[in-house]
This record gives structure tokens, sequence and C-alpha cells, in this order.
């Protein structure tokens, strides 16, 4: 008996792209140009989630894990692992002093760093803080302007739902919202409950569409993947432990995926 786990020809076919992506270890590579991936998250309250996230990335194979967080979320989230390079860029509000939010001024040196990263994450442990959610809106609008790759989770989907003109249209944005956020979204772009009749695909299909063809991964019991045109669903059973941090597992995971796409899009390697 095979431990292969079944699958449809759709999947293998799809799989086997997906293959083609992994990029080989050619001797003559250097430091870095496996991807370079940056997660924007950790605040007071977590420190877990980027950390997930970002180890996420290194483990499958980035070869540069970035954390960009507060200087308290820093302090913690370097101790976890060596791996990850940290940078105590990000404030919140009682971080500054009153009456100065300088988003802009914040979002400064992370707009920097966008020409050398292959992706961004935005949202693991981010918190809802008014200031955090200024700076990462600054950076949203950098990375779109530089057509780097964006994972959206978490806190940055709060951002969406109150500010969706942040990424309408943005091919190159990947969102991946729980039941919860995805009622949120769906509600932001106007489409009620009584307009969802199932909670697959079709209302996947219609969040991502109303969303200018971001794409939007719907996590939930069946994990539905659309573009607004285009609809993939996961196959594989998933198990049944639904302890916190798996859906930011998933955004680093995603992170260095699509860094390894780019690189493929980019020809670095075969010819
Ligand atoms: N170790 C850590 O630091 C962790 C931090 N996390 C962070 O915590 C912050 C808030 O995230 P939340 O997910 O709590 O916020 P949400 O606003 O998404 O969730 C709010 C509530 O919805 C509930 N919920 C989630 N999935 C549900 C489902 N399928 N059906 C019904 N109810 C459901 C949750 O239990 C929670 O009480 C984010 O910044 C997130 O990244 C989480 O990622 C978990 C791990
Ligand atoms: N009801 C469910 N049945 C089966 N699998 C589920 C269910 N809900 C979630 N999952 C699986 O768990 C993964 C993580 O989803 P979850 O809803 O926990 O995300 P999240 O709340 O964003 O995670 P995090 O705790 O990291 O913030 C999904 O990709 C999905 O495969």
């Amino acid at each position: 008996m095979s431990d292969q786990p079944k699958m449809s020809a759709a999947t293998k076919e799809l799989l086997k792209k997906v293959r083609m992506m992994v990029p080989p270890m050619l001797e003559k590579f250097h430091k870095g140009q496996l991807g370079r991936v940056a997660v924007i998250g950790g605040s007071e309250n977590y420190t877990g989630a980027p950390y997930f996230s970002a180890m996420a990335s290194a483990r499958l194979g980035a070869d540069l894990s970035h954390v960009i967080c507060t200087p308290p979320a820093a302090n913690v989230i370097k101790t976890y692992s060596p791996n990850l390079m940290v940078h105590p860029i990000m404030r919140e509000i009682g971080e500054v002093p009153a009456s100065h939010e300088p988003a802009s001024e914040l979002a400064s040196p992370i707009i920097a760093m966008l020409s050398n990263l292959h992706t961004v994450v935005i949202g693991p442990g981010l918190g809802r803080d008014k200031l955090m959610q200024a700076t990462v809106a600054a950076v949203i609008k950098a990375a779109r302007e530089h057509n780097t790759p964006l994972v959206l989770d978490a806190d940055a989907l709060w951002l969406i739902q109150n500010q969706p003109d942040l990424i309408h249209g943005y091919k190159e944005c990947v969102l991946t919202p729980n039941v919860v956020e995805f009622g949120r979204l769906a509600k932001a772009v106007g489409i009620g409950e009584d307009e969802m009749p199932d909670t697959g695909e079709a209302g996947c299909k219609k969040v991502a569409a109303a969303l200018g063809g971001v794409l939007i991964l719907r996590k939930g019991p069946v994990d539905w993947i659309s573009d607004g045109s285009i609809s993939v669903k996961c196959e594989q059973e998933g198990g049944r432990k639904r302890s916190g941090g798996q859906g930011d597992t998933l955004t680093g995971s995603i992170g260095t995926l699509l860094a390894y796409r780019r690189l493929y899009l980019e020809g670095l390697w075969g010819g």
C-alpha cells in the first residue's frame, strides 16, 4: 500500500508546475539569491505570530528571513532564533511622543528595504494600533510601486477591510483570510451574507473579483483559492488540531513560494 495522499489529476498537474518554480541549488549561487522574505508584524501582545511566519519562510527554503517589528517585540523574537534578522523599526502609538505620529517617517527605512526583498508578508501579530496600521499602509503603497509581491493576513486584513483601495487590482497580492476575516472582507466590499450562497468557491471568487483580481486563499474546512476568475481547491486533508499559528506558518510558506515564483519568472536558472 502506498503512503502517497490521493490526488486528482488537476492537483498533480498544479504541483508539477509548482515543482518547476523550486530553484535548484547551483554552485554559482550566493547567499540571498534563493529568497529574501520579510515579515512585518510583531507588537506588544504578539511575538509568536511573526516568528511562526518568518521561520516557516526560512524552513521552506528562503535564504534570508527578516522580521520588522516594534523594539520590545524585537528583543523577544531575537531570543527565539538566530536564523531571523530582526529590525525594531515599527512603533505603536505609546512608543512615540504624543501628538507625533510619524507613519511616513517610520515607513521610510522599510520602503528602502523593498528593492532588496523578493516578497513581503504583512500582518502576523501586527495588532490594530493606529500608527502600526498607518505605517503598513504606507509600505503597501510603496510595495505596489515596486511591484513587490505581498501576502496580507491577520491585522493587515483589518487594514484592507477599512481601506480596500490599498490593494484593489494589485495582482501581486495574496490575502489569506480565516473564516472571520473573510466575512469582514466580504462585508467591506459590499457583499452581504445573503449573497454568499456557500462557504467555499463562489464566495471566494466573488470577493476576489470585487477586489479587482487579487488572489484570495480562503481558509476553512476546505481552503479555496481564487483570483476572481480561476479557482482552485486544496484537496489534501489537514490535521484536526486548531492551535493558533497555523495561518501564520502558511503566510511565511507562501512568502517563500512567491519569492521562488519571482526568481523562476526572472530566469535565474535554466535556459
Ligand atoms: N502566538 C501568537 O503570537 C499568535 C498571534 N496571533 C495574532 O493575533 C492577532 C489577532 O488574530 P485573531 O485570529 O485572534 O483575530 P480575529 O479577529 O481573526 O479572530 C477573532 C475571533 O474569531 C475567532 N475565530 C477564528 N477562526 C474562527 C472560525 N473558523 N470560526 C469561528 N470563529 C473563529 C477567534 O477564536 C477569535 O476569538 C493577529 O495579529 C494574529 O496574527 C495569531 O496569529 C495566533 C498566534
Ligand atoms: N474548520 C476547519 N476544518 C479543517 N481545517 C481547518 C478549519 N479551519 C481552519 N483549518 C485549516 O487550518 C489552517 C489555518 O486556518 P486558521 O483558521 O487557523 O487560520 P488563522 O486564524 O489565520 O491562523 P492563526 O492562528 O495563525 O492566525 C487553514 O489553512 C485550514 O487548512
